[in-house]
């Protein structure tokens, strides 16, 4: 798979963004609030808010997304392409118990997964099947939401600041465990979030992106030890990384 995203415009709020992401990559696209992170993701996901057209090239493995029916985009969802946000709760039925939900991507598309096999996957006991999400720690829900997205071997995981929500251990290990699902599975990961210490964690490659408007790519180790573009030096400064 490889998702080639060229001149890619959402109205004057993101406009002419264009990278690639090859199978089994871990891209980064950092940038300030507001910068248009989450429009790209929502983009390539076919699932930006009515008032919003998206205007350029999204190819995943060749196949244009930009335009696609509904129905095929909805099929790509959970299966070729999967999205994890920020706030779990937002994915999750809170009627549902766990083991209900984690295995559903998977049964609408014939499977018959283990439920607590799924969740000891992500690092939760087998007895959370009977669990509802509210008995849940906030880092446990994000498991849960992992396992649901990446039940069906994803081509490309979006992660949308998965782990600003939580407190700073609990952050560390979701993102252990980001990291060690989407090396097992060659999955490629497109991972947005506006802190360098996380890219640098997580990521091979990184997009800088201003106003709009990536400024700035290369490898995490370019970026980070010779960034050219003034505002990738001055997020630099702003970090913890500096000192190191
Ligand atoms: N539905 C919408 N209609 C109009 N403008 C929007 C809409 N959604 C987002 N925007 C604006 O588009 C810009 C980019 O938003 P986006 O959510 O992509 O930023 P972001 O980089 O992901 O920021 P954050 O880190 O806060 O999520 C912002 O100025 C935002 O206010």
């Amino acid at each position: 798979m490889t998702l080639v995203v060229e001149g890619l415009g959402v109205s004057s709020l993101v406009r002419d963004v264009s990278f690639e992401v090859g199978k089994g990559e871990r891209v980064g696209l950092i940038g300030e609030s507001g910068s248009g992170k989450s429009l790209t993701a929502l983009s390539i996901m076919g699932l930006l808010p009515d008032e919003l057209t998206a205007v350029g090239s999204v190819k995943l493995s060749g196949r244009e997304l930009l335009g696609a029916p509904e129905r095929e985009l909805s099929r790509l969802r959970g299966d070729e392409l999967s999205m994890v946000f920020q706030e779990p709760m937002t994915a999750l039925n809170p009627a549902m118990r766990v083991g209900r939900q984690v295995t559903e991507p998977a049964r609408l598309r014939g499977k018959r997964p283990d439920a607590a096999e799924l969740l000891e996957s992500v690092g939760l006991p087998a007895d959370a099947v009977r669990a509802y999400p509210h008995q849940l720690s906030g880092g446990q829900r994000q498991r849960v939401v992992l396992a649901m997205a990446l039940v069906n071997n994803p081509a490309l995981l979006i992660c949308d600041e998965p782990t600003t929500a939580l407190d700073v251990t609990v952050q560390a290990r979701i993102l252990e465990l980001i990291l060690a699902a989407t090396r097992e599975r060659e999955t490629a990961l497109l991972f947005i979030t506006h802190d360098l210490a996380v890219v640098a964690s997580v990521c091979e490659r990184v997009l800088v992106m201003l106003d709009g408007e990536i400024v700035e790519a290369g490898t995490t180790r370019e970026v980070l030890t010779a960034p050219r573009h003034d505002y990738t030096k001055r997020l630099l400064e702003a970090s913890d990384l500096e000192a190191s």
